[in-house]
């Protein structure tokens, strides 16, 4: 029997700064962010079925599949694009969870973009269909620049995407402490005045003068989320004690932190070094990803 199959990569997202500008009547902040895309991806699977299923594993899976599959971003953005489609929402999905949860690298977020995606190629619907463009902003604030999947720039509370800025080549080194650290909890405890908008005034010429550039921009949650965990101020020291780190800093709510290198060889350097410190905390050495693929038919059997 022939089964067809669709996969797409959930890119880690990573806001290399995040300035907050406010806050909105309905309590959801006002952001201006850079995001880029990293190598390190969860993966979403879905095939031709006679029902719905969530399967879900990968080193980080143990966490959500305790939490139950029908609340999995996944499955609310396959329900919700199957309703958009008026078809049912028959296929078996299969997430592997590579990337840490709760840990500002927008893992959930990128899953449903991918989830979107993957179906869109499954359901003979373009990728960029209006429908996609349309759910993403009401599954999550990050969903939106997730299913860009671009170098961008967002406003808004997320649903504002832009393009970004053309980057030099890079590699980032990702450091994750084990903490869990739950978005709403960390704009919560955020205090101070708030930001100014904080695009970069030209595109970098290299690596870095890219540094350089986001030395002068930061992540105005950065404070808020050291204060909950420690861990994160000693990750971001480990970050900026090893050689070729051009910048350190947390992404997103965190708890993951970013390493910026010339090259992933000295990135990969850099997390040997991290790893034979503090083997409990989760390390991947990525490459800056300009474009995250498209989601693409894989199986025929
Ligand atoms: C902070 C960012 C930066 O990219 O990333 P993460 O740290 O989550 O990766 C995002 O804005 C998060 O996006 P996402 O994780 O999809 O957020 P959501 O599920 O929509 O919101 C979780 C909670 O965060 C708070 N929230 C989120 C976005 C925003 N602009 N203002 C907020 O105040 C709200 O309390 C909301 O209930
Ligand atoms: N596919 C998924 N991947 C990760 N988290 C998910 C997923 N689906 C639902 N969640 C829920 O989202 C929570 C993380 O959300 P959030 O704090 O916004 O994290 P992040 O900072 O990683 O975006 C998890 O604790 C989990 O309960």
């Amino acid at each position: 029997m022939t089964t067809v199959s669709a996969a797409a990569a959930a890119a880690a997202k990573l806001n290399l700064y995040l300035h907050v500008l406010g806050k909105r009547p309905d309590g959801y902040h006002e952001l201006d962010s850079l995001v880029v895309f990293a190598t390190a991806h969860d993966l979403i699977t879905v095939t031709e079925a006679p029902g719905f299923s969530l399967a879900i594993d990968g080193p980080f899976g143990s966490t959500l599949v305790a939490e139950g599959t029908g609340r999995n971003l996944v499955s609310r953005a396959a329900h919700a694009l199957a309703d958009a489609l008026g078809r049912d929402p028959h296929v078996a999905i299969r997430l592997t969870k590579n990337l840490p949860v709760a840990s500002g690298i927008g893992g959930g977020s990128a899953d449903a973009a991918a989830t979107l995606k993957a179906l869109a190629e499954l359901w003979g619907v373009a990728q960029d269909d209006a429908r996609l463009v349309e759910l993403a902003p009401t599954l999550g604030a990050d969903v939106p620049v997730c299913l860009f999947g671009r170098t961008a720039y967002f406003g808004g509370a997320g649903e504002q995407v832009v393009a970004g800025p053309t980057l030099p080549p890079a590699a980032l080194l990702l450091v994750n402490p084990g903490v869990h650290m739950p978005t709403k909890d960390v704009f919560a405890a955020r205090t101070g005045a708030w930001s100014t908008a904080g695009r970069l005034e030209r595109d970098p010429v290299d690596v870095a003068d890219f540094a350089q550039l986001l030395r002068a921009r930061g992540n105005d949650l950065g404070a808020a989320a050291e204060s909950l965990s420690p861990a994160i101020t000693e990750v971001l020291a480990a970050l900026d004690a090893t050689p070729g780190c051009l910048l350190a800093r947390m992404s997103g709510s965190g708890a993951t932190c970013i390493g910026l290198y010339a090259d992933v060889a000295a990135a990969a350097s850099a997390a040997a070094l991290i790893n034979r410190v503090r083997p409990t905390w989760w390390v991947k050495a990525t490459a800056l990803l300009p474009e995250v693929p498209a989601a693409e038919v894989v199986a025929d059997a």
